[in-house]
């Protein structure tokens, strides 16, 4: 076993030395040529061919290590591993062998015939083993020998022992020992071998310093390029991020603006959307307003044409009791020869809107001179007749607000039938009148005002159609004035349910006749009073009249001057004329007559700037008398007449007590005068104040009855008694009969107290002349109140005469007339006030009161500057009246609007200055004002009256002082 471990690793060692033999001339060294195969057997050739066969590898082509793991060959030792050989001959490694490859590295390695080889290795060297025997070992030997070998190993490069120079001792002891040449050789060989290895490992350190440079040049580069590769993918990443980050924020931007623009869009849409729902719910509830309106017009249509029926019917009624009374009234104006006829028309009549009811043509009818229908001195055997429209009443108060206008002036001839006939009664104690004739001159000519006797309280059986028949005593009313309001009664007796029900048709008295239904009130003269029953209750109007000229109670001896006074408040149409006639004209002037115009729903219409009155409908009074009287319309509603008399009542009362601008400050105590005498000789008309009772009471008890206490009277107006819608005022100016002075049966204390409280009046002059008012005026002027509508003329002479601010008045309609007395420097001024209406298409109206004008109130408000501006407007137009002697004063009004103010008081002093006239601001809302600017025009103008008296002297005596007169 030990021989053939060692054969085989002899083997083994020849085979390394065989490998490295062949690799050698691989290398390109002067390796040793390639000994030839010792000896290599058919056997072994045979064995390797079967076992190509065996495994495969002759189909293949090839062997691998595989192959040999099962192989048996009988060259190799049992010790040695078939695989070795493959890895003996595969010296490079390659996994697989060609055949001729591994053939020929077999026969290689164990030569020609590896039994030969077996057998060389199994058979020892002769000389090998004696010489082993005798050489001693590398301990045992001399030190010459060892150092020898040392030496040797030296060379080799080793300097200690090896296992292996164990093996090399004995060699080269051996070699020594039996061919001792060849010791040299082997030493040289060593030597050489050694330089050998020694330029080998020179070679291979320079290859190692070149490759560990290479490597670190390698490395270097790598890490160049590393860094040169990540700098540039840095670089490349950070204009990606920017191109990224650009990219991005364009998109941002385009997507920010693309959502603003639909986010705007939304909004628009949103807000569309609610515009939308707005206009939907907008027209939604205007459709509701439009149907609840459309249900609403249907019912009012319903409504008015069962109304209109109603009215036709009733018309046709009234048409027929106008035919037959038409042969018994007469409607007559009586004027001198030089009056032209009421047929003729005269120019310059006012303008008459188009859209507004023309004005009642009798109304200044075309044919009225105003010299003679307007002057206060009217000649003996003529009568001045004054047609009222009610007066307005405040907008405040439910009550109608039927615009005030002057019907009718008219002059008739002698009282004497007026006066001749006594007013009649029926039982309880209504005034009467003969039929057919209101107030009649004393040759029996007189003007007949039945026409106007339309009260819807003067039951149409009273009235006569026959011309010859025997008056019948029976509620009667006379008023002129009383067409519209009777007419608006009449319509609106159809077209509101009155508490009382319509008028009735026949003869029926209506509620409040015995009451105050139809009144006449005659104011005979001396001579023509009788005992006759006087009205338990005079008449309001009746009253107020008396109140008027109650100063001058007594006429002077020239005086004949009758006033009658009638009163109808609400008449049933019936008593209208016929038409086609002169009353019929008037009827149906009437219709459209002004006060129809705020009477009759459908034709309800407010003057331009004005508000229109609550409800559209006007009330009451002339629907039903019960509605009528109220507190706060107590003093409107006797307006027409109240004016008058409680200028006297009041007024004169402006006159109380501390008057400032009064140097008389003690009033006057005088008893009450019984006479008005006459200013002239030649003035027969009778002074404003002079008024007949209606029963003819003795006026010095009536006025000494009251005056002493300083009470005013009470105006006892019933309370269901409807408001008179206008009043009559007949004045003779024949002597005559100094007229009783009527009894006061009415005193308005809360005028008195409670206005003079409001208005803030300054109370000086008043109480004086209240109390004592003079018989005789000093001074009567005309004094005409100008300016553009609703600068608030008429407040300012309502507060002038009621001391109470009055709201809401309506529009002035024509002309409105009042009467003021003042007593100034201790001299009675009468001041015959008249309120013009501002709106345009009553100018020409205006513009012929203008030419009896003495003084002008020229008013504008401060709050409007239009107003303001056509002022000279107004003073144009009393330049063209030829009115040259005129005072004038500027006021201007409502000057407690103070914010609202576009005229600054200066610039109201500097046109009053330019144009020559006394300037004054006033309120009429707060009484501001209100009295003093009166006093100073009623001085300045009697300075002007004094200073034309002297100087035109015959001027004056063709014309008739003024204080002759009572009126135009
Ligand atoms: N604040 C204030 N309002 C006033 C004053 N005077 C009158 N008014 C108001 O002005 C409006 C017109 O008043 P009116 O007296 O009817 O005016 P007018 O000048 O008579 O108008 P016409 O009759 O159309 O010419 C009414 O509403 C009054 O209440 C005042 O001093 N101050
Ligand atoms: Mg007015």
């Amino acid at each position: 076993m030990e021989s053939g471990q060692r054969i085989s690793r002899k083997g083994r060692k020849l085979g390394s030395s065989r490998r490295r033999q062949t690799r050698e001339p691989a290398d390109g060294q002067d390796a040793p040529v390639t000994p030839e195969p010792e000896s290599w057997s058919f056997q072994a050739d045979a064995e390797l061919q079967a076992f190509f066969q065996d495994c495969g590898a002759k189909e293949r082509g090839f062997v691998t290590r595989e192959d040999l793991a099962d192989s048996k060959f009988s060259f190799l030792g049992s010790e040695e591993e078939p695989q070795m050989i493959f890895d003996w001959v595969d010296m490079e490694q390659r996994g697989q062998l060609s055949l001729e490859e591994f053939s020929s590295g077999l026969k290689n390695i164990f030569g020609s015939s590896p039994s030969t080889h077996r057998l060389h290795r199994s058979r020892p060297s002769p000389s090998r083993v004696p010489a082993t025997a005798s050489f001693p070992a590398l301990e045992e030997a001399d030190a010459e020998e060892k150092e020898a070998f040392l030496a040797l190993l030296g060379q080799l490069g080793t300097s200690h022992f090896l296992p292996e120079q164990t093996e090399l001792w004995q060699l080269w002891g051996k070699l020594r020992q039996e061919e001792p040449q060849l010791a040299g050789s082997l030493e040289g060989l060593v030597a050489k071998m050694s330089h050998r290895l020694q330029e080998v490992g020179a070679d291979k350190e320079a290859l190692e310093l070149a490759l560990r440079k290479r490597d670190s040049d390698h490395q270097r580069e790598v890490r160049q390029l590393y860094e040169e590769m990540e700098q540039q993918i840095s670089r490349e990443r950070q204009q990606l991020q920017a191109q990224s980050d650009s990219r991005g924020l364009a998109l941002s931007s385009q997507m920010q603006e693309v959502l603003e623009a639909k986010e705007r869009e939304v909004q628009k849409l949103a807000e569309g959307q609610r515009e939308l729902e707005a206009q939907l719910l907008h027209l939604s509830n205007t459709q509701q307003e439009a149907n609840s309106e459309n249900q609403q017009l249907r019912e009012a249509k319903d409504d008015l044409a069962g109304q209109l029926e109603e009215m036709q019917g009733r018309l046709q009624v009234t048409r027929r009791h106008l035919d037959a009374a038409r042969g018994r009234v007469s409607w007559q104006i009586e004027e001198k020869p030089s009056v032209p006829s009421s047929s003729e028309k005269a120019p310059g009549l006012p303008a008459v809107c188009p859209e507004e009811p023309p004005l009642p043509e009798q109304l200044f009818g075309d044919n009225d001179d105003w010299d003679q229908l307007l002057n206060f001195s009217s000649p003996p055997h003529k009568a001045l007749q004054l047609s009222w429209s009610p007066p307005p009443t405040p907008r405040d108060t439910s009550g109608p607000q039927t615009p005030r206008v002057v019907r009718q002036i008219s002059i008739s001839k002698s009282h004497a039938l007026l006066f001749g006939q006594e007013p009649s009664s029926d039982p309880d104690g209504a005034p009467r009148s003969p039929p057919g004739v209101f107030c009649s001159t004393k040759d029996g000519k007189g003007v007949d005002l039945e026409g106007w006797d339309i009260s819807p309280e003067c039951p149409v059986k009273s009235h006569d159609p026959e011309p010859n028949r025997e008056p019948e005593p029976r509620p009667r009313a006379h008023f002129p004035w009383s067409l519209p309001g009777s007419l608006v009664t009449a319509a609106l007796h159809g077209l509101i349910p009155s508490e009382d029900g319509p008028a009735p048709p026949g003869d029926a008295p209506p509620p409040q006749a015995p009451a105050g239904a139809s009144k006449q009130f005659q104011v005979p003269d001396a001579d023509a009073k009788g005992p006759g029953p006087a009205p338990a209750k005079p008449p309001r109007q009746q009253e107020a009249l008396q109140e008027l000229f109650a100063m001058g109670s007594e006429p002077g001896p020239g005086f004949q001057g009758a006033m009658a006074l009638t009163e109808g408040s609400a008449a049933p149409a019936r008593g209208l004329p016929s038409a086609g006639q002169t009353p019929t004209g008037r009827l149906e002037q009437g219709k459209q007559s002004p006060g129809r115009q705020e009477g009759w729903p459908g034709g309800l219409r407010e003057a331009p700037g004005r508000a229109p009155r609550p409800g559209g409908l006007p009330a009451s009074p002339l629907q039903s008398p019960k509605e009528e009287p109220k507190p706060e319309e107590g003093k409107p509603v006797a307006r027409g007449s109240l004016d008058l008399g409680s200028e006297q009542a009041v007024e004169a009362p402006g006159q109380e007590p501390g008057y400032p601008e009064s140097p008389q400050q003690d009033p006057l105590h005088a008893p009450p005068p019984t006479d008005l005498p006459q200013a002239s000789g030649e003035s027969e008309a009778p002074a404003p104040g002079q008024l007949s009772p209606p029963g003819g009471s003795p006026p010095g008890a009536a006025a000494g009855s009251q005056e002493p206490t300083g009470n005013l009277p009470v105006l006892a107006e019933p309370e269901a008694h409807p408001r008179p819608p206008a009043m009559t005022v007949l004045v003779e100016g024949e002597a005559g009969p100094s007229q009783p002075r009527e009894p006061r049966a009415e005193s308005r204390p809360e005028d008195r107290g409670t206005d003079s409280r409001e208005a803030g009046l300054t109370p000086s002059l008043g109480d004086s002349m209240a109390r004592d008012p003079p018989a005789d005026p000093d001074y009567l002027f005309h004094v005409i109140f100008l300016g553009d509508s609703n600068v608030g003329k008429t407040s300012f002479l309502h507060l002038l005469h009621h001391n109470a601010f009055a709201a809401g008045l309506t529009a002035t309609v024509g002309v409105d007339f009042r009467v003021k007395t003042l007593l100034v420097d201790k001299e009675c001024f009468v001041l015959q006030l008249w309120d013009t209406a501002g709106q345009e298409r009553y100018h020409s109206l205006t513009r012929q009161l203008l030419r009896k004008a003495d003084g002008v109130v020229l008013m504008y408000d401060v709050t409007s500057q239009e107003s303001f501006a056509h002022v000279r407007y107004w003073l144009d137009c009393l330049q063209d009246a030829g009115s040259g002697h005129v005072v004038v004063l500027l006021l201007g009004n409502k000057m407690d609007c103070e914010d609202k103010r576009q005229v600054p008081t200066e610039a109201g002093r500097q046109l009053a200055q330019e144009l020559g006239v006394s300037f004054g601001e006033c309120s009429a809302a707060l009484g501001h004002n209100i009295l003093e600017p009166m006093v100073n025009l009623a001085r300045s103008l009697k300075v002007q009256e004094d200073r034309l008296k002297g100087s035109l002297v015959e001027v004056a005596s063709e014309r008739p002082p003024k204080r002759a007169g009572c009126c135009f």
